[in-house]
């Protein structure tokens, strides 16, 4: 096979990157097979001459430096199925364009045109992942969610009054952004001490070697070891003058300092449990005083740090609500992760004007398969990362 003449049948006609620093997020279209001249709930206005192609999103990621099986899993579960599959009304192929965004867009952009013929289409990352966000929140019920004190209840959107709101991306690093409507955003603050801080201190300093290790870790440990807590410092009395309560976090692996111990003598579990406690609690704090300074109410945490981890999104919660004094949300989104990816996906109803998107709901199917997984098996399209929502693609001829 010529490598620099991929072409795809109609089972997977679209293909979203978002390369970041840390993780390679894929979100890609796996036809059904059906085309109808109509849609099946009404929801979708089909003009005369249009198909409605149905299918599903499906959602992969891979670790940024693992790059090669990424680029495995493109090869052996998007290319060569499209190659090996026939259009079935026999019209010719069309060629495979790939949206892409991310710092990797750029970086890795000459080694995807080395290896597979193909030129990413470039998008902006924080215009992605507004689209990506307004996507999900407009079209995809049960999609965000609040979660304190181990209750997590989903939101229901009012489309009226949706703008504006803060939308916090956790990445490697964490970006903070105003959104006013599709394509209205302001990118306002952002910090360095992020997800990629969280796993580059957890790996140095309890020896573990994944993302999930450490936050299984996390999960058994007390941040109290380590933590000076105000009790600590007030001789285990609230200080109730200023709203602090004894049990509250003073600094953060500040009892380090007069335990006399080394960081072997602490446990990884206690160790990791208050690395994420700190790095989730600063960005709830910033996000905060941000939807403070704007006026906005609404807050909607995204990125693969929360992995939908309750411990994280409960401390990112409580601080959210303590600083505010009870004025203001976090909430987050099923598909945190992907944001960057769909909204680079939903950019191809941007530009050619010939297609639209439209999902109809999302199936709640979820296949736990990690790029890890995918290595060495050509697996058919319905194997996911996430959860596959449900959609339409509308050509118009
Ligand atoms: N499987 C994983 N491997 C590495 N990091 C992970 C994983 N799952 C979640 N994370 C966390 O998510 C962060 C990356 O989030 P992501 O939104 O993908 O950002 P980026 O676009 O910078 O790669 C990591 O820094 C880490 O904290
Ligand atoms: C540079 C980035 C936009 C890249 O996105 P990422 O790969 O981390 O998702 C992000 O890491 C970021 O916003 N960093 C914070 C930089 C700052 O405002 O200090």
């Amino acid at each position: 096979m010529d490598p620099h003449d991929f072409r795809f049948s109609t089972q997977i006609s679209h293909l979203a990157l978002d390369i970041g620093g840390t993780l390679i997020k894929l979100v890609y279209f796996s036809a059904n097979g059906d085309h109808c001249e109509e849609s099946r709930d009404g929801s979708i206005f089909v003009c005369s001459g249009c198909s409605v192609l149905q299918g599903r999103l499906c959602f992969a990621k891979f670790e940024t430096r693992k790059i090669d099986d990424c680029l495995e899993f493109i090869r052996f579960n998007i290319l060569q199925q499209h190659s090996s599959v026939q259009h079935p009304n026999g019209t010719a192929r069309d060629k495979l364009s790939i949206k892409a965004t991310g710092g990797g867009a750029f970086k890795f952009a000459d080694l995807f045109n080395e290896k597979f013929g193909i030129l990413f289409d470039k998008e902006d990352e924080m215009h992605c992942l507004v689209g990506g966000a307004n996507y999900l929140l407009k079209t995809v019920p049960r999609e965000a969610f609040t979660y304190l004190d181990g209750q997590k209840e989903f939101v229901q959107i009012d489309h009226n009054d949706l703008y504006p709101y803060l939308l916090v991306n956790i990445g490697s690093g964490v970006s903070m952004i105003k959104v006013d409507g599709d394509g209205k955003y302001e990118r306002i603050s952002g910090t360095s001490l992020g997800g990629g801080t969280f796993l580059g201190l957890g790996k140095l300093l309890t020896k573990c070697k994944s993302f999930d290790e450490l936050l299984e870790l996390s999960h058994h440990g007390n941040n109290r070891v380590i933590d000076m807590l105000v009790g600590d410092i007030y001789g285990g009395t609230d200080y109730s003058k200023i709203g602090l309560s004894s049990t509250a976090i003073a600094s953060s692996f500040g009892k380090a300092i007069s335990d006399g111990k080394e960081l072997e003598d602490y446990q990884p579990e206690d160790v990791a449990r208050s690395l994420l406690r700190m790095i989730s609690n600063n960005i709830g704090q910033i996000a905060y005083l941000n939807a403070l300074r704007f006026g906005l109410k609404s807050i909607f945490f995204g990125g693969f740090f929360i992995r939908g981890h309750e411990y994280t999104m409960d401390t990112i919660s409580v601080a959210v609500h303590f600083w505010s004094r009870g004025e203001a949300k976090a909430m987050f989104l099923t598909h945190e992760g992907f944001l960057g990816a769909l909204g680079a996906f939903a950019s191809y109803k941007d530009q050619s004007h010939n297609k639209d998107l439209k999902s109809h709901h999302h199936t709640l199917q979820r296949a736990n398969c990690s790029g890890d997984n995918f290595r060495h098996i050509p697996v058919t399209a319905n194997v996911n990362d996430g959860e596959t929502i449900e959609c339409s693609i509308i050509n118009r001829v």
